[in-house]
């Protein structure tokens, strides 16, 4: 639905060339809620800005559904735009006019005669939970319903992409989990697909079906967000997931019991999706005469299914913890011998 091809970005100043985005290359399915994420300075903004072309291009094309939003004249490229909404971290209300009236904004430009413009605000209205809101300005919001006034506002005009520019960075852990299963909800139901920028991992976590890595303006790596989440290849996916791992931080921990004792093995298992709801241990210690210490073990949820990661020292017969390995690895769960902890 969205082909985002050779994608660039060179900002020129006084002294010097920025590549703010560097050669990004993207596909997008219709439905999908896709995440990019990158610290400070990677260059997910100037992306974001630069599909709806609030920035433009120094070369390469964004096509949605079959339109070449990087080719359109500036008439055709502002009624383009009503079919791509965007939120904003800041919200970028207008600060004058009422809840009702901000979200009847993009349809009073749009044209839209006043008496589907009220059916339209109060369907929207209901749709964010800002029933009863209608009349209070945004300086009486909470943060968390000035971003429901945003997704209001943004949902106007029916887009066919929702562009979301940190749009929880502003907002507490709690308000962010509201804000983001506002979002989801949304995508069920209008099959909205949606851009995420974010330096949280978190937000990919929770909401995200796939997700690009942002690292000096290059998307340094994507996939499925729990194939980035299990296996994480780039060293700023690596960082990205460890944020979100209590268990990264212990490694210490782990030293104590690895050893060069033959008959006694420390291995990670990689639970992905319905694997991670199984009773592995009690089912392999039914199988096999041997000993499972539970050292550290962790599970989150996910889009697309919850993994989960287990430590565990294996004590036996070197035969036979070799034979456990097998049989879990043959069960479907991956095992990692850890034979360092860095
Ligand atoms: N208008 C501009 N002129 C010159 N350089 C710019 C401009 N906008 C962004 N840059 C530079 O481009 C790079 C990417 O910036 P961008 O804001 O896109 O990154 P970001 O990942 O969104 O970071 P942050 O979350 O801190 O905004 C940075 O080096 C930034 O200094």
């Amino acid at each position: 639905m969205i082909t985002i091809k050779g994608l660039s970005k060179i900002f020129k100043t006084n002294q010097q060339e920025v590549k703010a985005v560097d050669d990004v290359s993207i596909n997008i399915e219709k439905g999908e809620i896709f995440g990019v994420i990158g610290y400070s300075g990677a260059g997910k903004s100037t992306f974001i800005r630069l599909i709806n072309r609030l920035e433009e291009p120094s070369s390469g094309d964004v096509v949605i559904n079959d339109t070449n939003i990087t080719s359109l004249s500036v008439g055709k490229l502002r009624k383009e735009r009503q079919k791509i909404g965007m939120i904003f971290q800041h919200f970028n209300l207008l600060w004058s006019r009422t809840v009702f009236e901000n979200i009847a904004f993009p349809l009073e430009i749009a044209g839209i005669p006043k008496a589907e413009r009220r059916t339209k605000v109060l369907e929207l209205i209901e749709l964010v939970g800002l029933k009863g809101r209608e009349n209070s300005y945004p300086s009486q919001l909470s943060g968390g319903q000035k971003q429901r006034v945003g997704i209001a506002r943004s949902l106007a005009n029916d887009p066919d992409v929702l562009l979301c520019d940190e749009a929880t960075s502003a907002l507490d852990p709690e308000t962010t989990d509201d804000i983001l299963d506002l979002l989801v909800s949304i995508n069920k139901k209008l099959n909205l697909t949606i851009i995420m920028i974010t330096h949280e991992m978190h937000v990919i976590q929770k909401i995200c079906h796939r997700v690009a890595v942002m690292d000096q303006g290059r998307v340094v790596e994507q996939g499925d967000v729990l194939s980035v989440f299990v296996k994480p290849q780039s060293k700023t996916a690596k960082r990205f997931v460890q944020q979100l791992s209590p268990l990264e931080h212990q490694q210490d921990e782990l030293k104590r019991f690895i050893t060069n004792d033959p008959n006694r093995e420390v291995v990670k298992l990689h639970f992905i999706g319905n694997d991670a709801k199984r009773a592995l241990i009690s089912d392999v210690l039914r199988k096999f005469d041997i000993e499972i210490n539970i050292l550290q073990g962790s599970i989150s949820p996910t889009q697309e299914g919850a993994y989960g990661t287990l430590y565990v020292e294996l004590s036996g017969n070197k035969a036979l913890i070799t034979e456990t390995i097998d049989y879990i690895q043959s069960s479907g769960v991956e095992v990692e011998v850890i034979e360092n902890v860095n």
